[in-house]
């Protein structure tokens, strides 16, 4: 792989939107030709901007502030087309949450059995933006008024016990996979239970919580990257088997899900199928810890958001992974397996932004080989790639951590010597510099001063 080439930046794809499959391209054709449900799309993040119509004057089957709300969603095309248009385009993708055979009425108003018995056992806590059109969705399938708790973002659906349980609702993706049936396999990754993901030594060292407990379990065989085996087998494996079924279900329902980056075809994003709150403890509560004693200088203890994803590798999926920086302050890196030779991450130094393409020092050269279980913490700057995986499959999870502080200060700074290799060689060059002009400086009086006596 050459390096020669101007470096990655990587970003995550993560705001973008998500999609249904299909060509959906979302032109005007859509008065004359109702297209499959497949070819339907919908943001995942709305538009605020966008004025909806009003129909209110439409005899229609569902509430026409639904279909107000639901606007915001519309693909960008479709947002200035006519106002039938878009109700036949909405009109499609509601009526495939309440498919013919399914469809009962409660008062007066469409629901789906199956979601019907699936919500009135829950107390859904929606964090999404989506968050209106979700109630108005609830309602819908409910047939009942959902309502907006506004001090806890919960919603309530009326004559239900929520006392028992409670589901969050992360993002659209949410749910749809729990409206169109797309069950997680193992609940219990969707909570944090510290006691059956990680190794005993690593829960230790996080409690201990010292830069000796920590060093007690790691290695650092080149300077900011700390190696240390973190997740149990039985984890990695409900893991994979997790992502393998999220993506039988994209599959399946031909939704098309958004990479985790711009350099991945294959791989997903977890914060989309709702892992996001267990990978938000990941970050607070065991990467935070790390970071502050390793990389403070980085904005290692204010990380406070995060971009969680798996990459997934092999000759039939993505072969290797480009020289690139990531879009992280901190990013730790864990093989989940499975069997796989090649793969090795190459490391070359840590870079600020104005630095990222200058050449690499021979001290700054690594090479590190994944082992299912044990993760790769580095500097989201430090630069590196992936080498090919040569044969089997090879999936990490990757999660990104940043700082909007640290992001915030970086703005007002232009020198990064206390992290990027070389900002540090420029000042060690200034300071190398100014002391042989103060040497020769004093070496020039002296002289002076030895001919003035001796005159
Ligand atoms: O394939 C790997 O292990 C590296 C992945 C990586 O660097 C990334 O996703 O940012
Ligand atoms: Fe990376």
């Amino acid at each position: 792989m050459s390096l020669d080439g101007a470096l990655d930046r990587r970003k995550d794809t993560h705001s973008a939107t998500l999609t249904g499959a299909g060509n959906g391209n979302g032109n005007g054709a859509l008065t004359t030709a109702i297209p499959s449900y497949s070819t339907h799309r919908l943001r995942l993040n709305p538009n605020t901007d966008h004025k909806p119509d009003s129909y209110e004057d439409l005899q229609l089957e569902f509430s026409p502030l639904l279909f107000s709300s639901l606007e915001h969603y519309l693909p960008p095309t479709l947002l200035n087309v006519s106002r039938e248009s878009k109700v036949q385009y909405m009109r499609e993708i509601l009526l495939r949450y309440s498919p013919e055979g399914e469809r009962t009425r409660v008062h007066g108003l469409q629901a789906r059995h199956a979601s019907l018995n699936k919500f009135s056992e829950l107390h859904l806590l929606v964090i999404s933006p989506a968050k209106q059109f979700l109630i108005d969705l609830l309602s819908i399938l409910t047939g009942s008024e959902a309502q907006r708790i506004p001090t806890e973002d919960y919603i309530k659906l009326p004559g239900v016990d929520v006392s028992n349980s409670v589901l969050k609702i992360n993002s659209l993706t949410d749910f749809l996979q729990l409206v169109l049936g797309g069950e997680p396999l193992h609940r219990e990754l969707y909570t944090m239970h510290a006691a059956n993901f990680f190794v005993p030594s690593f829960l230790k060292a996080v409690n201990e919580c010292t830069e000796e407990s920590f060093r007690s379990i790691m290695t650092e065989p080149s300077p900011g990257v700390f190696a240390f085996e973190m997740l149990q087998p039985h984890f990695c494996e409900l893991l994979l088997a997790e992502v393998e079924n999220f993506e039988k279900w994209v599959h399946e329902t031909k939704f098309r899900i958004m990479r985790p980056n711009t350099m991945n075809k294959h791989g997903a994003v977890l914060d989309d199928f709702g892992l996001e709150t267990m990978l938000d403890k990941l970050m607070e509560d065991f990467v935070r810890p790390m970071s502050r004693v390793f990389f403070p200088e980085v904005g290692g203890s204010t990380l406070d958001s995060h971009h969680g994803f798996v990459v997934e590798y092999g000759l039939d999926r993505d072969v290797d992974l480009g020289f690139h920086v990531d879009d992280s302050e901190v990013t730790i890196n864990v093989c989940l397996g499975k069997q796989f030779s090649g793969g090795e991450l190459f490391f070359r130094g840590i870079r600020c932004e104005k630095h990222v393409n200058t050449e690499t020092q021979s001290e700054e050269i690594f090479d590190y080989s994944h082992v299912p279980g044990r993760a790769v913490l580095h500097r989201g700057r430090h630069r590196h790639g992936a080498r090919a995986t040569t044969s089997g499959h090879r999936i990490n999870l990757l999660l990104w951590c940043r700082s909007s502080v640290f992001r915030e200060l970086r703005k007002y700074q232009k020198d990064f010597s206390s992290w990027c290799g070389e900002c540090q060689r420029e000042k060690k060059e200034r300071q190398r510099l100014s002391i042989t002009t103060t040497k020769l400086e004093l070496l020039k009086r002296e002289g002076e001063a030895a001919k003035e006596a001796a005159s």
